[in-house]
């Protein structure tokens, strides 16, 4: 599958979808939002050339989703295609925790249903999401890969309503290293980069087959500056996996039956899985351009 620029967001601030997106937002509980937040394939080759075929036909840039659990890599891997295929990573997650660093009551809010490791109202994270999509509009983005939404079936079946997404991937690894995996993450206070100290080398036995995950460290100048998130406790992992299985196997389901599911089982470390990844996707590796950051 050929990398290009593509201009998504012809479409995008066409209004249509962004319109839709908003009047999702407003009908889904403007009211308390105004008042609470005032701010939510089987592997086959061939379906993703219908994909490919269906985005360039409509004129604009890849609009994948990344589905997965906490831990699972979602943000390094939408990272990396995001950055191969010049659109913006639009991760969740970020968007929560920016909200919660720079409001106050409704960060406050936030928070405390974050660190439970509960998830957020769908008006939340739809307002969220929106906002994001309008200050990417405002400076010509193009296509997106979203990473942690959809992660309900209404979130789902919201964004459907609003665009069409060509492809969700779905990340998959073994339990048991997953919890290991969300217990190593770090973030720098610094710089934000996101590291993983965890030293995974698993022999089968128990869940599955042997797992090699190397950690990922820091430069020498963030090893000082690493902090954890406050919700990847023991605890709170494993209850937030719970939730996650729940309701991911719905919005499994949904892209599944339009064909545009890719279980992908995560083989190993960045190194091994990689290359195996774009494998999957049909797509090779070139030099990136790099892309112009929305915060
Ligand atoms: N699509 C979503 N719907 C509802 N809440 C979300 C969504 N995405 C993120 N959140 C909230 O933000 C928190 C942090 O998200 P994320 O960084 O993806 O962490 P994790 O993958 O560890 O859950 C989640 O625990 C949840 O409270």
């Amino acid at each position: 599958m050929a990398t290009r620029i593509y201009g998504w967001l012809a479409g995008l601030t066409a209004s249509s979808a962004l319109q839709r997106l908003r009047n999702q937002t407003q009908s889904r509980g403007g009211a308390a939002l105004a008042v609470a937040w005032e701010v939510e394939l089987q592997q086959e080759v061939p379906s993703l050339v219908a994909a490919e075929e269906g985005r360039q036909a409509a004129g604009r840039g890849t609009q994948w989703v990344f589905l997965g659990c906490p831990g699972v890599g979602k943000g390094t891997y939408a990272t990396r295609l995001a950055s191969l295929l010049h659109v913006p990573h639009i991760a969740m997650g970020d968007l929560v925790r920016q909200e919660i660093d720079h409001s106050t009551f409704q960060g406050i809010q936030l928070a405390n249903a974050v660190n439970k490791g509960k998830l957020l109202p769908d008006e939340v994270v739809l307002s969220l999401l929106l906002k994001r999509l309008e200050r990417g509009a405002a400076c010509g983005e193009s296509g997106f890969i979203l990473d942690g939404f959809p992660r309900t079936i209404s979130q789902a079946k919201i964004l459907d309503q609003v665009t069409d997404i060509d492809l969700a991937v779905n990340l998959r690894l073994r339990n048991d290293v997953l919890i290991s995996k969300c217990l190593g993450r770090r973030i720098c206070v610094n710089c934000g980069k996101n590291f993983n100290l965890a030293d995974i080398n698993e022999e089968s036995g128990g869940e599955g087959s042997r797992i090699i995950m190397p950690p990922i460290l820091p430069p020498q100048a963030c090893l000082s500056k690493m902090i954890s998130r406050r919700n990847d406790t023991e605890e709170v992992i494993k209850d937030r996996l719970q939730v996650f299985a729940s309701e991911n196997e719905p919005v499994e389901d949904f892209y599944q039956k339009q064909g545009k599911l890719l279980d992908f089982d995560v083989p190993g470390g960045i190194p091994e899985t990689w290359p195996r990844l774009l494998a999957a996707l049909g797509l090779e590796e070139k030099e990136s351009m790099p892309h112009k950051l929305v915060t």
